[in-house]
């Protein structure tokens, strides 16, 4: 066992027993993971592979999983949009899976600029609930970027603010977009970056906002970040701008060590990329976009469309994505056995992909975590 902190699934992980939230079962955002083993020993777990690089690093996925005997059988269903009185929205059966399953594995989506339909990732968070989407971004052990000790955690609202979809034209010329921020969304990401904290350790919340420019929205988000932090004396809280934060975390990332940053929707995708940087860029950095009834979780990464087809993707991001799935899902063993594998191969340097400096496709770097953990 490699002497590595656990890159990914803290607080998110043992839902069914949901230690550190019981405490907390009616006011808690969060549920158990409430999936069973069917009568072949394996849990059924929902798998959207996406666009672009998204099946190439799903398969990724597939085969490591298949390699390391996880006790998981992939549901696989497409989101591509349908019409349907009218409207374009996601198949039922895509949404009767992740009903069904209670935690899906998505690669990404792409969505048209400017026009077109509607980001069928927003649209997702968004049906089922998926209020914070916790983006942990650690330094792998071994591999050489500027910081050798990034280890921060990102908590972004993941159903409103900037990305309301609330937008018209007023009148020719003037577009009006609205951000909305509600009491009860605010409050309920704070609540779950304080209990995320808690039961990971980390000493401290920030709350990152632009409360000084936007008074009314962020300055509420605010209020609500205060009130709960009263309700965890043993977590130290406070508040920075964003664009402070922008600047201090790439001049020094270590002040932001061990702790956890709770934030609107938009501050969180930007900030979470920015961070991603600090790493060694978006191949490295996963996600969970957590809920009451369903959990999803994918990369930080889009579609790549540069790259798609070509066999060069990292699917790293995605690896580790569903490592905080097994975690959620209390397969921690599994969990620790593939992180160990993959990030060993980081760290050895040899077989990794070319966003990392490497000359590895997809398949040589899936294949060399598959020899480790086969060894
Ligand atoms: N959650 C999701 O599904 C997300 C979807 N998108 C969508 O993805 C599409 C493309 O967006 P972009 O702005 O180009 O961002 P992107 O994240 O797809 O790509 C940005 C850059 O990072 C590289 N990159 C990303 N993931 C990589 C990986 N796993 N391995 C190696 N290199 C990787 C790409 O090649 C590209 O140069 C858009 O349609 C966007 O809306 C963007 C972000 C998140
Ligand atoms: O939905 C999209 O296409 C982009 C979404 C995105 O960047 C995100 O929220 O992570």
């Amino acid at each position: 066992m490699l002497a590595r902190r656990s890159i990914v699934g803290v607080a998110q992980g043992a839902f069914r027993s949901a230690q550190p939230f019981r405490r907390y079962a009616s006011s808690s955002p969060t549920a158990a993971f409430a999936g069973h083993k069917g009568s072949n020993g394996k849990y059924t777990v929902t798998l959207i592979p996406g666009d672009g690089i998204g099946p190439e690093i799903s398969e990724s996925v597939k085969d490591i999983y298949a390699a390391a005997e996880v006790p998981i059988e992939w549901e696989e269903v497409s989101v591509t949009p349908v019409l349907k009185a009218g409207k374009t929205v996601i198949p039922d059966i895509a949404i009767n899976s992740v009903k069904k399953n209670t935690v899906a594995l998505k690669g990404p989506l792409a969505t048209p600029i400017g026009k077109g339909h509607v980001s069928l990732n927003l649209t997702l968070r968004r049906t089922f609930n998926l209020f914070a989407n916790v983006r942990p971004c650690i330094s792998i052990k071994g591999f050489k970027t500027p910081y050798d000790d990034v280890n921060t955690v990102l908590i972004r609202e993941n159903t409103e603010g900037e990305y309301s979809g609330i937008e018209h034209e007023i009148v020719d010329g003037v577009v009006q977009s609205i951000k909305l921020i509600t009491w009860d969304a605010s409050e309920r990401v704070a609540r779950y970056a304080f209990h995320y904290a808690q039961a990971s350790g980390r000493k401290r919340v920030t709350a990152v906002h632009k409360a000084n420019i936007m008074k009314m929205s962020d300055g509420m988000f605010l209020s609500a970040c205060r009130q709960v932090s009263k309700d965890f004396p043993d977590i130290a809280y406070d508040e920075d701008l964003l664009d402070r934060v922008c600047l201090q975390v790439v001049q020094n990332p270590q002040p932001y060590s061990n702790r956890v940053m709770v934030m609107p929707n938009l501050y969180g995708d930007i900030l979470s990329d920015m961070c991603a940087g600090l790493i060694g860029g978006l191949g490295l950095t996963p996600s969970g976009n957590i809920g009451r009834d369903a959990s999803i979780f994918e990369a930080v990464h889009g579609s790549a469309p540069d790259i798609a087809g070509k066999g060069l993707a990292n699917p790293t991001a995605l690896l580790l994505s569903s490592l905080m799935m097994l975690r959620h899902m209390n397969l921690n063993d599994h969990a620790a056995k593939i992180e160990e594998a993959a990030l060993g191969t980081i760290a050895e340097g040899k077989t990794i992909t070319g966003d990392l400096g490497g000359k590895a496709s997809t398949k040589e770097y899936t294949r060399a975590i598959i020899e480790k953990l086969k060894a």
